[in-house]
């Protein structure tokens, strides 16, 4: 490990599935402390991307480095273990136990190294206290008792992200938050990334489509077209070029706007 390396890195990643490349050839670099947006239209590549960092899926090609070590050949559950965690739209949950054993056992499983079963006892309290924090901090205190399959949508994304927190990962995946989100139960989501991103201590990437989002929370943007990274930069800089215009808010050009930009 270098201590210049960035947090998390991609180059030259990709992954054919029969003759199609969902993802090709993508280089870019998360640096620890920021917030990035990945953006793109429908099928452009952005889960099949988180998918190949967080380790689901295994790349056809290229390699992913976390602060500077290659992880490409580790699976999924080691490089959660390394600091990458990920929400996963629900699929986490385990909706026969209360909201609060849900957050205990993420808990736990972050202390789980040395972890003797007397000593699990002892520190039983000392657990509870913690997820009850992580529920505090998602606005979930009040439903502790309740069972997670009992929740409604919104409460299961808070829920979610508090099980996300109380992992204490170094790298955090948000797969379109707010989606299925009542436009009261945003702001919630919202500001709990906000709130992480301002500990500075985090690195964050977002799949996210609803613009406002990502205008108030992104330090760069990554735009995916067709599996391959079409622009990476400033949120201002990005909104601003011609290509993301035209591929991913559906802008069209004229044919003399095109040869100017060409020329550009
Ligand atoms: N397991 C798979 N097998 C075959 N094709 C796949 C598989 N997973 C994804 N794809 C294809 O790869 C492409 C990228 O899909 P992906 O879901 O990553 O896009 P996306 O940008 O996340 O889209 P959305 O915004 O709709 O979620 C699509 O053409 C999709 O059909």
């Amino acid at each position: 490990m270098t201590t210049s390396a960035p947090a998390l890195a991609s180059r030259g990643l990709g992954i054919r599935f029969g003759g199609h490349a969902a993802v090709d050839d993508v280089t870019t670099e998360f640096a620890a402390g920021t917030l990035t947006a990945i953006v793109g239209p429908n099928g452009a590549g952005k889960t099949t991307y988180f998918n190949l960092l967080s380790g689901q899926l295994r790349a056809s090609a290229g390699t992913v480095r976390l602060n500077g070590e290659d992880i490409t050949r580790l699976n999924a559950a080691q490089r959660t273990a390394r600091g990458i965690g990920r929400a996963f739209q629900l699929t986490n949950l385990f909706p026969r136990l209360s909201v609060l054993e849900n957050v205990r056992l993420a808990v736990q499983s972050r202390h789980r190294a040395g972890f003797n079963m007397l000593a699990m006892w002892r520190q039983r309290a000392d657990l509870i206290a913690q997820a009850e924090a992580c529920l505090e901090e998602v606005g979930l205190a009040a439903r502790r008792d309740d069972l997670a399959a009992k929740l409604p949508h919104g409460d299961k994304r808070k829920l979610e992200v508090a099980i996300l927190m109380a992992l204490e990962p170094q790298i955090v995946m948000f797969d379109e938050p707010t989606a299925g989100m009542s436009v009261d139960e945003v702001p919630v989501i919202l500001e709990l990334i906000r709130r992480l991103k301002a500990r500075g201590d985090k690195t964050i990437l977002l799949v996210e489509h609803k613009m406002d989002v990502i205008h108030s929370l992104a330090d760069r943007i990554v735009v995916l077209h067709n599996g391959r990274l079409v622009a990476d930069g400033l949120p201002v800089e990005v909104m601003a070029s011609a290509i993301v215009q035209e591929a991913y808010l559906g802008v069209r050009r004229t044919p003399a706007q095109r040869r100017e930009a060409a020329h550009a």
